[in-house]
């Protein structure tokens, strides 16, 4: 397959209304393009099935998949382009909705005052109009400014179409090899990466990497002790235009582990996009934020694909080399700084957590900032 040809075959699949993905991992240069043939609609029943999986917020209900097998694999190297800056984009500010996300973020503190949880992410949709809601050219921009993103266009024609640049990691798996990270804390990224962030903000990631932790131990059956986790100091990583707070969490999964579904029904949705405890948070969300999430802050990417490598060029041992290792392989997102095409419009969908010592202006100014990192290539 002619790489030059990628964009314009996602273009004609999109134009035939046919389902496929297209995305990059962070940090590479090679952009996977999954064509479906048909226009079925697959579910994940447990996360052991092989392909590409799109899953909402509320795991209650149903996740969709690319399946592997019967899909056409398109690989493309991107090289990004020098000339490509879009302007940050300010739109007017919508007083309604300022209005309600500042009386909602109120509602979530005097909840966490009340003990009914520690910490809830809270977030809101907002709908801009646009003449050129066209999803290639803009997944295009999308890799063009986000090279440390996961970078995705999915689509199905019975579920819809998004967009989006996650700087969040939901769980890498690679054989018994576990990855996963805990991203929390928003500053405005000035041109500096060596910051100071204040107590509150750090505490609010801490709850995100204690969350992890715990129930990774537990979903491993080592509620007491001796998993050997490798657990990072806290770090600044910037997103765009923004920086955030992050712990790099890793461990080895006991061999014969091969269950994807334990693991992730402990771990989504983490205190990063939902809060702490998770279950009383979900249901403040689900509540009061007066929209339905859908897909942002699920998860998505690659489910139990098959990785195989050649063992050795040594020639001493050139006898292993007929025989590849093969791994099975994992690499999903926490769908984040992510938006919905729907004919002109376009749904953009923004949050940040809250603590008790959170203030209500600030947060919404947070939500603004990120919506800018959406808007940009929109326009
Ligand atoms: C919820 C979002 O982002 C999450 C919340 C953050 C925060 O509260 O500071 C930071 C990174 C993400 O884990 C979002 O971007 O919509």
């Amino acid at each position: 397959m002619l790489s030059d040809h990628f964009f314009e075959q996602l273009k004609a699949q999109w134009d035939l209304q046919l389902p496929f993905v297209a995305y990059k991992k962070p940090d590479t240069s090679t952009v996977k393009g999954w064509l479906q043939k048909d226009d079925a609609l697959h579910c994940s029943r447990d996360f052991t099935e092989s392909g590409f999986v799109f899953a909402p917020f509320d795991s209650q209900r149903e996740s969709f998949l690319i399946p592997f097998e019967n899909t056409a694999l398109l690989t493309h190297n991107f090289v990004a382009s020098d000339s490509a800056e879009y302007a940050i984009v300010v739109t007017p500010m919508n007083t309604d909705q300022r209005e309600f996300h500042v009386n909602l973020v109120q509602k979530g503190i005097a909840a966490i005052k009340q003990d009914q949880f520690k910490k809830v992410v809270l977030s809101r949709r907002e709908t801009v109009e646009t003449t050129h809601a066209d999803p290639i050219p803009i997944f295009e921009r999308l890799l063009n400014t986000y090279p440390t993103a996961f970078v995705y266009c999915w689509y199905h024609p019975k579920v819809g179409l998004w967009l989006g640049a996650t700087p969040e990691t939901l769980v890498k798996i690679r054989g018994n090899r576990l990855n996963t990270m805990a991203l929390a804390g928003t500053q405005p990224f000035k041109g500096e990466t060596d910051v100071i962030w204040k107590d509150k903000e750090r505490e609010e990631q801490q709850i995100v990497t204690d969350f992890i932790v715990a129930q990774l131990r537990n979903s491993m059956g080592d509620a007491t002790s001796n998993l050997k986790m490798e657990v990072s100091s806290q770090h600044t990583v910037r997103a765009g235009n923004l920086l955030h707070l992050k712990t790099d969490i890793a461990l080895q999964l006991a061999p014969g582990t091969k269950a994807l579904k334990p693991i992730l029904e402990a771990l989504h949705p983490t205190p990063a996009v939902c809060g702490f405890p998770k279950d009383k948070a979900k249901d403040f969300i689900i509540a009061n934020e007066g929209y339905p999430r859908e897909f942002y802050a699920g998860f998505l990417g690659e489910l139990n694909l098959k990785e195989t490598k050649t063992r050795n060029t040594n020639r001493r041992n050139v006898e292993n080399n007929a025989y590849g290792v093969s791994k099975v392989v994992s690499n999903l997102y926490v769908n984040l700084r992510c938006m919905q095409l729907k004919d002109s419009k376009v749904n953009l969908y923004v949050g940040g957590g809250i603590t008790k010592d959170s203030d209500p202006v600030s947060e919404w100014e947070e939500t603004v900032h990120k919506s800018q990192i959406i808007k940009r290539v929109i326009f």
